[in-house]
């Protein structure tokens, strides 16, 4: 099976332009790629730069440098260059992402949320909620909430709903940014059957999980961030 991701060399100075210009190195010479069917975890203590390494890998953030190879529908596509329509088809079809916080759009009901992205592929809107209200119900998020927005929901809520936006598209590629952050025992067990299913079926995915347990139990891989430490100058 080919191979999903391939990041090469990428690196990434953040300038703060508020603050006269000043530049912040955070990595560089970052190689790694994702197989089909595994979980690699980034590892590395606070500040690192994980979430800016997944950041990259789904467009938030722009590369100095380097190359993000994609298999998206059967070719390679270098995610570091692609113009900004390329990165929403890249988005749509073969790179997921469940981000810590949910990005709450007023007025629309949870059910919406977690069923959009399959709804953007073509889905027939009542099938994507029928699975949409599956994965709540396996993610236990009572059934009173999934018609109403999640503005006020918990934080454990709202990640729940974050999550089955994620995990409901097949996509090839799955980002995981601490997805399990803020749950109970229960779920944070449910998230990590759900990632073991994903591997069932090719899907690659590549975590950053604070949790020791949860990184024990999905890891099969572990690039430690501190080796692309960017040298900061004296
Ligand atoms: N948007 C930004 N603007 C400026 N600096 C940033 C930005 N995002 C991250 N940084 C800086 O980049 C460095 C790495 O941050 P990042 O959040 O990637 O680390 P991390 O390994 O994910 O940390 P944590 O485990 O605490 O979440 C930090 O020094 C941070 O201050």
């Amino acid at each position: 099976m080919p191979t999903p991701l391939v990041v090469s060399d990428i690196a990434k100075t953040f300038t703060m332009h508020l603050r006269g210009g000043v530049e912040i190195p955070v990595v560089e010479h970052v190689d790694f790629s994702l197989k089909a069917g595994q979980c690699a975890v980034l590892g590395g203590p606070s500040g690192a730069g994980k979430s800016s390494i997944l950041k990259m890998l789904y467009g938030n953030y722009g590369v100095d440098r380097g190359q993000i190879l994609v298999r998206h529908n059967g070719d390679y596509v270098d995610l570091a260059t692609a113009d900004p329509r390329m990165v929403i088809a890249i988005r749509r079809d073969t790179i997921g992402y469940v981000s810590q916080f949910l990005r709450v759009v007023p007025r629309v009901s949870a059910l919406d949320v977690a069923s959009e992205p399959l709804v953007q592929r073509g889905a027939d809107p009542g099938e994507a909620r029928a699975r949409a209200a599956h994965l709540f119900s396996r993610l236990n998020l009572p059934e009173t909430l999934w018609n109403l927005p999640p503005a006020t929901f918990s934080g454990g809520e709202q990640q729940r709903v974050n999550i089955a936006r994620g995990f409901i598209t097949d996509h090839p590629v799955l980002l995981l940014d601490e997805p399990t952050a803020s749950l109970d025992a229960r779920n944070r067990q449910v998230v990590i059957d759900m990632i073991a299913e994903k591997k069932e079926a090719g899907v690659a995915l590549l975590g950053i999980f604070h949790d020791q347990d949860v990184r024990d139990e999905v890891a099969d891989a572990v690039i430690d961030v501190t080796r692309f430490a960017a040298k900061r100058a004296a």
